[in-house]
């Protein structure tokens, strides 16, 4: 496998807003236009991270950790207050249309598609606005057609689609031109089931099949967990984590759930092994059913089902990972905690 390179490269990024002051008390709306007194706000306090190109990463963060922010960064709309950043080796901001060559942007509550062309129009549109070859983009329609399941709905003006066939078209749209990186803002958000299923599956095959790089933002922990191998979670403008999904789980939710059902009529006698602690019973749990909190580092599988099997007579046994929506949230809650 060729050695990966670095395509997005981010160091000491910082973004501060400012805006005057709001005056109270009479006048206070005009006195506010003539003030020299400002509230600022860090929303990006300090960040660094590389992307690979390849990469599909998931961008996380609480609401106003400072995601968009970077986004916009990052794709040119914003200048920060301080730090480097370059993408595919052009500063954003101060390239802002070789930059926009380089990149598929997808924001989940708007639309870049005409709202009164039928959808095949639109992206057969893109194709000569983005100067594409017209075999290729043809082509590119057609597979993309395919992936999306677009053929229903292709010559529906955008106006009368639903949220979901439009995030569909609007994935399309962004990924007609080829760019390398496509930013992916909340591209699930309101969706149905096979919608989201459908959307993650594109972007996983664009991924793997043609090596564009990803940056997905989202709260939905299910298009984490199914898309992206690595994170990076900020708070607060700042790097919280920046690693696997793994290794998150393993540090912040290190222990597993052994869970045990008894046989009908057997009792439970208990497992003597460090490492290895009762839970407290949930409510809705099974007459007969017993689980066990042990911490893989310490006690392997293996041998705790071992230890229960060794005393008790079982009919069903199942280990359940800790997901990631209750780790991020322990994480959040920790974090406001202190704050
Ligand atoms: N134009 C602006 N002027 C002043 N403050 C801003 C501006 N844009 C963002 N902020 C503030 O900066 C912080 C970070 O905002 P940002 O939109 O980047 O957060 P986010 O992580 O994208 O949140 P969300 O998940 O809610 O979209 C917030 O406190 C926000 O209020």
């Amino acid at each position: 496998m060729p050695t990966p390179k670095p395509i997005i490269q981010v160091e000491g990024l910082a973004k501060e807003f400012r805006r005057p002051k709001r005056i109270e008390g009479p006048f206070g709306g005009i006195r506010t236009l003539f003030t020299r007194q400002y509230v600022s706000k860090l929303a990006v306090d300090g960040i660094d991270f590389t992307v690979d190109e390849g990469e599909l990463i998931g961008y996380l963060g609480p609401n106003g950790a400072g995601k968009s922010t970077t986004i916009k960064i990052l794709t040119g709309i914003l200048q920060p207050t301080q730090g480097s950043v370059e993408v595919a080796g052009v500063v954003p901001w101060k390239e802002r249309e070789r930059n926009a060559r380089n990149i598929g942007v997808v924001f989940g509550q708007r639309t870049q598609l005409w709202w009164d062309l039928p959808l095949r129009d639109s992206l057969e549109l893109i194709g000569k606005l983005y100067g594409v070859e017209r075999d290729r983009h043809r082509a590119n329609i057609e597979r993309f057609t395919e992936l999306l399941g677009l053929a229903a709905f292709i010559d529906t003006p955008v106006r009368q689609l639903s949220l979901g066939q439009r995030m569909r078209g609007d994935l399309a749209a962004a990924m007609l031109p080829e760019p390398r990186i496509l930013y992916l803002d909340e591209p699930t958000i309101g969706l149905d089931v096979v919608a989201k299923e459908r959307i993650r599956a594109f972007i996983a095959t664009l991924n793997k099949d043609e090596g564009t790089t990803v940056i997905l933002t989202t709260h939905d922990l299910d298009d984490v967990e199914k898309l992206c191998r690595r994170i990076v979670l900020i708070d607060g403008g700042k790097v919280l984590y920046d690693g696997s999904v793994e290794k998150l789980k393993a540090r912040y939710a290190p222990r597993r759930r052994l869970v045990v059902q008894l046989a009908e009529g057997a009792r439970w006698r208990g497992v003597a092994m460090p490492g290895v602690e009762e839970a407290p019973p949930e409510e809705d749990a099974e007459p007969g059913t017993v689980a066990l909190l042990f911490d893989p580092e310490t006690a392997a599988s293996a041998e705790v089902i071992a230890a229960v099997l060794a005393d008790h007579q079982v009919t069903d046994l199942s280990i359940v990972e800790p997901e990631l929506e209750g780790v991020v949230h322990r994480i959040y809650a920790a974090r406001e905690a202190v704050a």
